[in-house]
């Protein structure tokens, strides 16, 4: 790996959002992030060299023990109304008293959800390795002492999600993930807390970020890149048919478990969105916004069809269609659609990509129709 590789591969793209707060936390903290003003991309750009890759390059994890989970139950709550308004959170909604809103947390937000594993502690686990680290929280490989069941656990501290004023994003995150099942959702089981700290459990995913893989073994082939392509594209058929919206689509946002399953995970920008009205919260990643975002500040489910687009072309490539070096220039690109494909992406692939970039909203492909395109079907079989 080149050492603009190494050094990149350190480096992922932060979500855009209007919490000044949570951006200036993203942008203190972790070394080597993303400022929302720069390239962060070099290491994997069209100059690198494409390297064939295999399909094959799972290990069948010999601790993996997924067939049962706890064997205490979890309702499914469906998407309950309430998710259905975004927590609109800023920096002038800092909490004046914190002690308040962390009763608020425990009463209102986590002793009343049907998620709520009563009878779990942190005592029930062993805990293995640390599998990642987010914004406001660590996330482990775990054991379940009783039954052997295996699966990660995202530990938070309340503290901070009251102190950072997203208890009501948290439950909406909660709520959505854990009522989307599916191959290609990342699966919560449910939540317990202790004093200190709400542990999410989820499906434990052993192969670690798409965004790591596309590093060390990308940009893909045609085989590869479809078959990644039409898993995102499934999931969200079935988030779009439940009238969900991920909103941060990209490789960092999702996992590869055996056999090369994919599983797009982090709902905390997943909104509901019943009557498919418009929304209007700018969010998502900045290589990853839609025209109609970054242009009029409205959108619907096309705006993750558009991210869909731009991942296809990053997976084949190695790097977003419209980066640029700084937020205007990018922004620039993408408003005039100036989509240029390197020689090496092949006509079908450009067909599609071409589909799902549509300046029109209404005249993207949708999920659906995008898994029949030509360019899946003639690599289906070797899948
Ligand atoms: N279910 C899981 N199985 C395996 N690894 C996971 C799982 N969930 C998260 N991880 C790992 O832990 C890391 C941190 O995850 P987490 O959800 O806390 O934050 P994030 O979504 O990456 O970032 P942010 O909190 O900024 O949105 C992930 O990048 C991933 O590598």
């Amino acid at each position: 790996m080149s050492e603009n590789a190494m050094a990149g591969s350190e480096v992922r793209r932060n979500s855009l959002n209007q919490r000044n707060m949570l951006l200036s936390m993203r942008l203190n903290n972790g070394l080597g992030r993303k400022s929302l003003g720069n390239s962060a991309r070099s290491g994997i750009g069209s100059n690198s060299v494409r390297k064939p890759w295999r399909m094959n390059f799972t290990q069948e994890s010999r601790t993996g023990h997924l067939g049962a989970g706890p064997t205490v139950r979890v309702k499914d709550p469906g998407v309950s109304s309430r998710a259905s308004s975004p927590a609109k959170i800023n920096s002038r909604t800092v909490q004046t008293s914190p002690r308040k809103d962390h009763k608020e947390l425990n009463n209102r937000i986590l002793e009343n959800s049907p998620l709520k594993y009563q009878e779990l502690s942190l005592d029930d686990f062993e805990v293995g390795k640390k599998l990642g680290k987010g914004k406001f929280g660590k996330v482990y490989c775990v054991k379940h002492k009783r039954t052997g069941f295996i699966c990660a656990l995202k530990a938070m501290k309340k503290k901070e999600l009251v102190q950072n004023n997203v208890q009501k994003q948290f439950r909406r995150e909660v709520e959505i993930q854990a009522a989307l099942k599916h191959p290609n959702l990342t699966r919560l089981y449910g939540y317990f807390h202790d004093e200190k700290r709400v542990y999410l459990l989820m499906e434990y995913i052993v192969n670690g970020e798409l965004y790591k893989h596309l590093r060390s073994h990308g940009p893909f082939n045609d085989i590869a890149a479809s078959y990644f392509v039409y898993q995102i594209a499934d999931a969200l058929d079935h988030m779009h048919s439940r009238h969900i919206l991920h909103r941060d689509i990209k490789p960092e946002n999702i996992l590869i478990g055996f056999q090369n399953t994919l599983k797009l995970t982090d709902f905390g920008w997943s909104v509901t969105n019943v009557g498919n009205g418009k929304r209007k919260t700018l969010c998502g990643t900045l290589d990853y916004l839609s025209p109609e975002l970054i242009k009029i500040r409205e959108y619907d489910d096309k705006a993750d069809v558009w991210a869909l687009g731009v991942l296809t072309f990053e997976l084949l490539v190695g790097n977003p269609p419209f980066e640029e070096s700084s937020k205007e220039l990018t922004y620039r690109r993408i408003l005039k659609r100036d989509l240029r494909f390197p020689d090496h992406v092949s006509m079908q692939a450009r067909d599609l990509i071409n589909k799902l970039l549509e300046y029109e909203p209404n005249a993207r492909i949708t999920p659906k129709d995008m898994k029949k395109h030509p360019w899946i079907e003639t690599n289906r079989p070797f899948w």
